[in-house]
């Protein structure tokens, strides 16, 4: 009994508590974004013994470090000892100035995951972040001084270039994924760079993770549990927005601007300006509070720098131009 228990793939769970209904025509084939990581990899092998067949994996080679061909080639040994079909798509990640090189990965390999997932008839593809990744960045939000959108840390779903991706791993350890597949036949790949501690994640996943599991036993799921009732906040907050800005106009209004509160001014200008491909600083926000407030003369000029435009006032309303993204 102790050992059918013991042998039992945990990533299986994390993947009926997210499909429960899942039937076996619409949503499937699904495709695994397979790192060759000891999370995917445990991914992949209970996607495909929930879904014999209908299971295809899809492998970022992102040329970024001298690793990247080992990746490959125990991805293609793992594939073709489990007998799935395995895809892997070469991807230029170097990143624009001013992104970070993370980021510039992280979007080249979900823009590359979503083309070949598409392209390949999948009607899904499963992400293997665990309760330990997601713990991670909400840390991480926190210690940049996130709202409530980097608190609300990773959803289970979204969309991403014509895609639905999945996290069925979000509630489960990533020690207790790594302790069953250690014990299986199968290989799988530590990525050299998560020991590195000149990154902010793994100095969370080094030092914070081990004193957090100290002082709070619990910490996965009840961080977890913070992070949906932020993502549920957020969501109540994008809706106010959305009718405020229906109420002062688009661009909006000066004067209507003035008659909300300050929270719900400083709301609905948040979702103004992100709609506009510009995302505030804490400062920016709050000098453009003051100068709304302080609009009460015909002469008042309004002219601040936001994200790489300006607000400026045009008659009676704000008004955002970003002269160079027009011309990128
Ligand atoms: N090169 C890649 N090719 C395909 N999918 C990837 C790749 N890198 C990451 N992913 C997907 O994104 C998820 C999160 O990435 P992250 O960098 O946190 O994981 P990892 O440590 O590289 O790998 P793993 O999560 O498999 O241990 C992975 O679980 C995997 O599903």
């Amino acid at each position: 009994m102790v050992a059918s228990v013991a042998s039992l793939n945990p990533a299986l769970a994390g993947i009926d508590s997210l499909f429960p209904a899942f039937s076996s025509s619409s949503s499937l084939p699904l495709g695994v974004a397979y790192s060759g990581g000891a999370d995917s990899t445990a991914l992949l092998l209970a996607t495909a013994e929930r879904w014999p067949g209908q299971v295809q994996a899809f492998h970022i080679h992102h040329g970024l470090q001298a690793a990247a061909d080992d990746f490959v080639r125990v991805c293609e040994s793992v594939c073709t000892m489990v007998g799935l079909p395995l895809h892997i798509v070469q991807v230029d990640a170097r990143h624009a100035s001013g992104e970070s090189p993370e980021d510039a990965a992280r979007r080249a390999r979900y823009a590359a995951l979503a083309t070949a997932a598409t392209a390949r008839g999948m009607q899904g593809v499963l992400l293997g972040q665990h309760a330990d990744d997601q713990v991670e960045t909400m840390l991480l939000a926190l210690s940049r001084g996130a709202g409530l959108p980097g608190l609300s840390a990773m959803p289970a779903s979204f969309w991403r270039g014509g895609m639905v991706f999945y996290r069925p791993l979000l509630q489960i350890p990533s020690a207790v994924l790594r302790e069953w597949l250690v014990r299986q036949p199968i290989e799988f790949v530590d990525d050299p760079t998560n020991t590195d501690e000149r990154y902010t994640r793994n100095r969370i996943r080094a030092r914070l993770l081990p004193a957090l599991a100290q002082a709070f036993p619990q910490f996965r799921a009840t961080f977890a549990r913070s992070a949906r009732h932020a993502a549920q906040a957020q969501a109540v907050l994008v809706e106010v927005a959305a009718q405020d800005l229906a109420v002062v106009g688009n661009p909006p209004a000066i004067k209507a601007l003035q008659a909300l509160s300050l929270p719900r001014r400083a709301n609905v200008l948040r979702h103004w300006l992100l709609q506009q491909q510009a995302t505030p600083s804490a400062a920016q926000l709050e000098q453009l509070l003051h100068q709304v407030a302080a609009c009460t003369t015909r002469g008042h000029r309004i002219h601040l720098k936001v994200a790489s435009g300006h607000v400026t006032r045009l008659g009676a309303s704000l008004c955002y131009s970003d002269a160079a993204a027009r011309a990128r």
